[in-house]
């Protein structure tokens, strides 16, 4: 990869002198976005995404499907009518679906979606389909996908390594079946195979055998979406085993999808709230959703917010107190980062757990946030499975981001609270949310 020179640039954090009070569009979701992608290129008829996120992530998952043969059509409207921020106002995506095809190159980046949920839709492709991506992608974990794609009949050619990069020699069907995988460093292995599976021959049975499982809300979203696109989905929830999800074969019809507001990404504006003592409206915030970024109304009321779930959306309020949390957030994994940040400003200290596999995210997440809070003065610790947080004065300073978008936004939150911090490469923001640098001094007035 060709070095960026905007890695290097810093971005001086805007300091919020008061309590800031803003709306705030938040693009769509990526975890909804890359989905619909791949259940549309899988469907037996045309579908739309309506709304869809446009960011690094979900651009590499478009391309990569092009490069199978999908046609994804992008439309803007002018519509003005549409929410969801100048990158997905009115914007819509039609998808094509068609045999997909052999030979083709996909470039994952650094996208966890990407990377696992693509290898199984390749093994239905009628020719090799080469995976390559970021440094990073390398060393994250795919062997649970490799392995079980083997044994459900597939040919994969990775020199041994069980991880990137690999070519999937599609034949253009997959027999499927029953397969052991253990998903206790990824919840994605197990949507990966879900995903897929009404197209396999005799779709399949995955069975969860390790100690732990992270994400779980992932994984109920893929089954969500998989059922709204008309496929048979049996899950420990329906009254099956523990541990246990079954699809059924059979044709995926095409949807008129309308893709949520990202709730993870709506973090960073919500604990502005409730850092400054101010208030932030998310509109278009769902009813009923199986995002993880749902759980932030219970974690962020519970560290001194309040909210309130309208027609419109979501108001959040801070009340000028931040208390610290104790908290497993195994099954929204996501959220740390900003949970972090917010920690490290609190009145209390807090102990977040059950996030271990996040040393496997974009970047060990566990050593940078403890790294980059000490490093502005503060006292954070990692454990076995997450990070103890004593909040301590902190100053400015240089806030590096490891290439993730994740620890980005954490740096912007500490750095309303504390002046003179500087984000290094705010741009890599851009996996998920493109235009974060101008929704944020947009919600501080700036
Ligand atoms: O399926 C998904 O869309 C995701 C699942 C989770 O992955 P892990 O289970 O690997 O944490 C989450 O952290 C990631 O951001 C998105
Ligand atoms: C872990 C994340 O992403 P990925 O989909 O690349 O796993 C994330 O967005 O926090």
């Amino acid at each position: 990869m060709a070095p960026n020179p905007t890695h290097t640039a810093l971005w001086p954090a805007p300091y919020a002198s008061g309590a800031v009070d803003a709306t705030v569009h938040v693009p769509g979701s990526k975890s909804v976005t890359n989905r619909a992608l791949v259940l549309a290129a899988l469907a037996s008829e045309p579908g739309w995404l309506r709304r869809p996120l446009r960011s690094r992530d979900t651009l590499l998952m478009a391309g990569a499907l092009r490069a199978m043969g999908v046609e994804i059509e992008e439309t803007v409207s002018s519509s003005s009518s549409v929410a969801g921020g100048p990158q997905s106002t009115g914007e819509a995506w039609r998808v094509l679906p068609t045999g997909l095809r052999g030979p083709a190159t996909v470039d994952v980046g650094n996208a966890g979606t990407v990377m696992r949920f693509l290898p199984p839709v390749a093994t239905l492709a009628d020719g090799p389909v080469r995976f390559d991506g970021d440094p990073r992608s390398y060393e994250r974990p795919l062997n649970g996908v490799i392995d079980a794609l083997r044994r459900l009949g597939a040919r994969i050619d990775d020199d041994d390594r069980g991880a990137l990069p690999m070519t999937v020699h599609g034949g253009g069907a997959l027999d499927g079946g029953t397969v052991e995988v253990d998903a206790s460093s990824s919840s994605q292995f197990v949507s990966a195979l879900l995903l897929s599976a009404p197209r396999f021959n005799q779709g399949v049975e995955v069975r969860h055998t390790g100690a732990t499982l992270p994400s779980l809300p992932h994984i109920r979203m893929t089954v969500d979406m998989l059922r709204a696109v008309g496929a048979q989905v049996d899950t420990p929830e329906s009254g099956g085993e523990p541990n246990v999800w079954r699809v059924t074969p059979g044709a995926l019809l095409g949807r008129d999808l309308t893709v949520e507001p990202d709730l993870s990404n709506a973090q960073p504006f919500l604990a502005a709230a409730l850092v400054t003592g101010g208030r932030v409206v998310v509109p278009d915030w769902p009813a009923r959703t199986t995002q993880p970024g749902d759980r932030l109304r219970e974690i962020f009321t519970e560290m001194g917010g309040s909210c309130e779930l309208t027609e419109y959306g979501l108001v959040f309020t801070g009340s000028g107190a931040v208390h610290g949390i104790d908290v497993d957030l195994g099954e929204v994994g996501e959220l740390t980062p900003g949970i972090a940040a917010v920690a490290a400003l609190a009145d209390s200290p807090s102990t977040l757990r059950g996030v271990a596999h996040l040393r496997l995210h974009e970047t060990d997440r566990l050593a940078a946030l403890t790294k980059e809070i000490n490093e502005l003065g503060g006292d954070v610790t990692e454990t076995a499975d997450g990070l103890h947080i004593r909040p301590r004065r902190l100053h400015g300073g240089v806030f590096h981001t490891y290439e993730d978008h994740r620890m980005a936004t954490a740096g912007a939150i500490i750095g309303l609270a504390v002046e003179g911090v500087q984000i290094e490469n705010v741009a890599t923001t851009a996996k998920t949310l493109p235009d974060f640098p101008e929704l944020w001094t947009g919600m501080l007035g700036a």
